[in-house]
């Protein structure tokens, strides 16, 4: 397989300043990588099938590091419903510093059914939007790419599917997620109500906007701006500030499309799209949607960055209780997290790529857990996914792939 067929269609690059240069023409390159290199690592495994994919997740990033004579320094710590329990917190202050000490955080997932329905207690997710917030980490990448080992796991017709690689650029610390007033109440009859509170400050959709321009104009150039402005006060704002921004990216083609219909689009015909950025709220969603063309939400990766500071990366997938201790989780998701966490927040793109083709070679032989298996492969669950991606990272390399 061509060396070129990336997982990850994207030079690495830091989140610098909101005031991007105009006509930026390099990648915004991290740290150089000086030797003995030693990185701090923070792990939050979370809940449910959290912990099942970080343990995998682990072993993949520290054998790729070692190969790459990267040594990493691991510390893990209470996050989400696993932190509400001991501490009685979703994220305990020691985790947020030992996070924001870290050079880069990996995060499981949190939540489950036993925190839900607790209105009167912070609840696992109010813990990550904590963490997010913490980390300053404003701008969550999300690549779903359709490999060609798993097109016949797309949800979508194999000519649709095939060939499509798109990047989310999503919105991470503002909008209705975290706008304020939000809680519950009553309303002027005395009914019960609860409320939120979509926000956006320019500052807030000019840096986005900035990275999204930068994205797309390492990738194809061209950037479908996401949003609801023919109701919602704060998209159309949202779009004012997109197209402002845009004067200082002429290269880049810019495009406009509501949210209902891009929710359309992307099951018609996801392959008009490359680079597309959207509010905390829509890109969440769309990602969601954008894994099933995939063909699974347990294959997508993120990153989220901010201008300093370590970034935090995690599958774009929750706890999975439905599958939880079953070992039927799909820790590749997580794995390219590692391999984003090494690209994106260290600068360590070899050991980066390490961790990409392995991935490609373990589905070349035909592992495959539930979630992408079709007739034909091999069925193995989480452990023996995590085991063979290891082999494969062990003995592969960009010539032998
Ligand atoms: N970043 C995070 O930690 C996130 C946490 N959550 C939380 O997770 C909990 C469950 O949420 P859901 O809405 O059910 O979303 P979910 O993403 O956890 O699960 C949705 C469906 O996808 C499947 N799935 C998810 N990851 C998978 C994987 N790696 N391999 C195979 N199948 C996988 C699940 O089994 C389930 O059927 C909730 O408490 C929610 O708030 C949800 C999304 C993100
Ligand atoms: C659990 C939420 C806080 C967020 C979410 O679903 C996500 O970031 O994908
Ligand atoms: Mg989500």
């Amino acid at each position: 397989m061509a060396a070129s067929m990336q997982l990850i269609k994207l030079r690495p690059f830091r989140l610098h300043s909101t005031s991007v240069p105009k006509h930026h023409s390099r990648p915004l390159v991290i740290r150089c990588s000086a030797t003995p290199k030693s990185y701090n690592i923070t792990l939050l495994p979370g809940d449910g099938i959290g912990p099942e994919v970080i343990s995998v997740a682990k072993n993949v990033l520290n054998l790729a590091g070692s190969l790459e004579g990267i040594e990493f320094k691991f510390k893990e710590m209470p996050m989400g419903g696993a932190a509400l329990d001991l501490t009685g917190v979703p994220l305990p202050e020691e985790t947020l510093t030992t996070a924001q000490q870290s050079d880069a955080v990996l995060l499981g997932a949190i939540g489950g059914y036993k925190w839900d329905n607790n209105e009167k207690h912070l609840k696992p997710e109010t813990g990550l939007l904590q963490l997010r917030e913490g980390l300053k980490v404003f701008a969550n990448l999300r690549p779903a790419s359709v490999l060609p080992q798993l097109v016949d796991a797309s949800t979508l017709k194999k000519e649709v599917a095939e060939g499509v690689d798109l990047m989310v650029v999503r919105e991470l610390t503002g909008g209705i997620y975290f706008g304020k007033p939000r809680g519950f109440g009553t309303n002027e009859n005395g009914e019960e109500i609860g409320f939120n509170t979509e926000v956006y400050a320019s500052y807030e959709i000019d840096r986005i906007a900035r990275i999204a321009f930068e994205t797309a104009r390492k990738r194809n150039g061209k950037l479908c701006s996401v949003d609801k402005a023919n109701v919602l006060e704060a998209s159309m704002f949202w779009r004012k500030r997109v197209i402002a921004i845009a004067a200082e990216y002429p290269d880049v083609e810019l495009t406009h499309m509501y949210v209902d219909n891009a929710a359309m689009q992307l099951v018609r015909n996801p392959k008009q799209f490359d680079t597309i950025v959207t509010n905390n709220i829509f890109g969440d969603i769309l990602s969601d949607e954008a894994s099933m063309i995939t063909g699974s939400i347990g294959m997508l990766p993120s990153a989220s960055l901010g201008e300093s500071g370590p970034g935090l990366f995690e599958p774009i997938h929750g706890s999975a209780p439905d599958i939880a201790g079953q070992d039927k989780a799909n820790p590749l998701a997580t794995i390219l997290s590692a391999a984003m966490l090494l690209k994106y927040g260290l600068g360590e793109v070899k050991a980066a790529e390490r961790i990409e083709l392995a991935v490609l070679d373990t589905l070349n032989k035909g592992f495959r857990t539930g979630d992408i298996y079709s007739v034909g492969n091999k069925l193995v669950g989480c452990k023996e996914m995590g085991e063979e991606v290891l082999k494969s990272v062990d003995t592969k390399t960009h010539a032998s792939v």
